[in-house]
Formats: C-alpha cells, structure tokens, sequence
C-alpha cells in the first residue's frame, strides 16, 4: 500500500505542496479493483484525492466544466444588486430552491478578524430537476438560459460522486441494501449542489479574503479550479500545504458525514483557501460538486452525539456565518489557530 501521509512534499514551509492519488475516472466508473483499493486507502488516509477526468467515457467533464464557469463569469458580471436579490443565507432556506446567491464578505475569511473573499453561485439538484413548465427556471436570463447545461453537468459530477460513495462502502464491507449510497438519492432533503466561486483579487489591505479554514459537512466534494489557493492541512506534518491544480483533474475531498457514517474509518480533512501569490494577477474560480446525505439519515458526530444529518447541516452551517464562530465546530479542532497570517 501507497502511504500518502507520507507524500512527497516540496518542504519550501509556508508554500510547501502536496502530490495527492490520482485516481482514474474510468478506472472508478469500470468498477477496477486497484482503482477502488487505492481510493479507499486515500479516503482513509488525507481523505483527499486527484479524480483524473481525462479518460472519462464520454470526454466531456472539462467541457462541462469550462461552460458552466463561462455562464458563472456572465452571471457574475450582473450589476450587484440584481444578484442580491437572490441572496439567501440561511442552509435550510437555499435548499428547496433552485439556486441561491452568495455575495463576498458574509461569512469568515481564511485571515482571523477579517470576511471571506468569495462571491458564490449555489446551485440545487433536486430542485433543479424538478423544474417543469408550469414552475420554471426563477433569476436572471443567463441562468434561464442554461437550465440544459446545468442539468446536463449536474447529472454527469453526480454520477461520479456517487461512484465514488459506491466504491468506497464496497471497501468498506457495505454492501447492497448496507451501501451508503442509500443515503444518497435525488431527494429535497438531500442539499446537494452545485456551486461556483469566484474569489476577489488580494493584496494586503484586502479586507475579504479567502474562504475559512474548516471540514466540509458532507459527503463528497469535487473542486475543479485552474488556479491554486486550496490548502489542506497534514495531520501528521501539521503543516498546510497547496493542493496544485491539475489540469483535466478535480480535487475530491471526504467530508464529515461520509467520516461519520463510515464509523470514523474515512477522514474528513481541514482545509482551507488562501491568495496564491504565484497566480495573484488571475481571478479564481473554483467549480465544485458537494454531494450531501439525505437530511433525515443518521450517524453518530465527532462529539459521540447521535446527529440526524440535517441538524448537523444548520448547526455547522450556521457557524460559518457568525462573527464570533465557534470555529472549533468549522474545523473540528479545539483551541487551535488556523488562520492564515500572511
Ligand atoms: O474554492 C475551493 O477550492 C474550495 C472551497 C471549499 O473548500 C468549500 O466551498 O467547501
Ligand atoms: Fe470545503
């Protein structure tokens, strides 16, 4: 077996790199047994992974990818408060709707005291789907125009994620009606979306900047982005590291209640995104898959609470929004300092 907290690092401190698995996407949709073997020792290790979508049958992951950014880019170029007016912010809120907005500077940022620098476009996929003639696409005519597009990109990262959660409870011994992929139906109380962000330029005096460090709430996370910035921290180097993008590929990532429903076997890892210097004249955007359990499952928390999923989505949620956040419920880590200092 690969150890990947070992991994090979480039130990320049504060920029230092991490080269995660790569993982195939035919290899994971083909069912392949090393494929499977060296994502569940990934997902048991960092909990992060390279998804290499290259060699996906239909060829058509980047080109989803790239249409979906172009029409996030258009949305984005809309004058402010016509974005607003689509601005919710409560988790429970955005969940029966088709898509929400997230304007820069409403949650905590990735430097302490300071707001985060990330303007957000959320997406539902149950809501979505039940979009019909008599109850359309709401919001403004470039998301009006891409319903198909949406659809059509949602279906194709959904599929994968569920693969992906398929293949891992295979490994883990679940299997038929004990897969954890029955916590994963298109359902409205499943909150899993699509979302793009786009993260302001830095400098120093930036008063919004990054996105916070913490766990992702749920199952699966699928980052595509062709501009660095995401950090995930090394448990055992206790060091953040870069996550470098790779073109072609997306950084997936386990998140809380996969760890919990897998009886703390796969990790949820913290992480967070910060100004890459390297890059600091292009904009980020980062197009993610969140793949989330049906709100009414089950599992027992990090606290050795039983949670029902939908109690552990608000009360996590809710933290990320509030000024003086329990950041310990973000991170999952007490008393520690996570922030970036420049
Ligand atoms: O923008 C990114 O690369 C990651 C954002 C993230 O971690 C999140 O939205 O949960
Ligand atoms: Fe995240």
């Amino acid at each position: 077996m690969v150890s990947y907290l070992d991994g090979e690092a480039t130990a320049n401190g504060a920029s230092a790199e991490i080269q995660l698995v790569t993982i195939s996407a035919a290899g994971l949709l083909n069912g392949d047994k090393q494929t499977q073997n060296d994502l569940f020792d990934a997902c048991k290790s960092l909990g992060f992974f390279y998804l290499d979508c290259r060699d996906h049958p239909s060829k058509s992951t980047t080109s989803l990818v790239d249409r979906i950014s172009a029409m996030a880019l258009d949305f984005y170029d809309l004058p402010l408060p016509s974005k607003e007016d689509w601005a919710e912010l409560s988790f429970d809120e955005v969940k029966g709707r088709p898509f929400a907005y997230k304007p820069a500077g409403k949650q905590e940022g990735s430097v302490k005291g300071k707001k985060d620098g990330w303007e957000g476009l959320i997406i539902m996929e149950t809501p979505m789907a039940q979009l019909s003639p008599s109850s359309p696409m709401p919001g403004p005519k470039v998301l009006q125009d891409s319903v198909g597009l949406i659809l059509e990109t949602q279906g194709h990262l959904g599929e994968l994620s569920r693969a992906i959660v398929a293949a891992l409870s295979q490994s883990l011994g679940l299997t038929d009606n004990r897969s954890l992929t029955r916590y994963h139906p298109m359902d409205i109380s499943a909150p899993t979306d699509l979302e793009i962000l786009k993260y302001l330029p830095y400098t120093p005096g930036s008063e919004k900047v990054g996105h916070i460090p913490h766990t992702d709430l749920g199952s699966i996370s699928m980052v595509f982005a062709e501009v660095g910035g995401l950090q995930v921290f090394h448990p055992i180097k206790e060091e953040w590291m870069f996550v470098p993008p790779k073109p072609g590929h997306a950084v997936c990532n386990i998140g809380d209640s996969m760890e919990f429903f897998s009886g703390n076997i796969l990790r949820s890892s913290l992480h967070r995104v910060i100004p890459y210097k390297q890059d600091s004249e292009k904009i980020r955007l980062s197009v993610i898959h969140f793949l989330r359990p049906s709100g009414v499952a089950e599992f027992v928390g990090a606290d050795g609470r039983q949670w029902k999923v939908a109690d552990w989505n608000t009360m996590k949620h809710k933290q990320f929004y509030e000024r003086q956040h329990r950041l310990e419920v973000v991170t999952r880590r007490e008393e520690q300092n996570d922030f970036w200092t420049g």
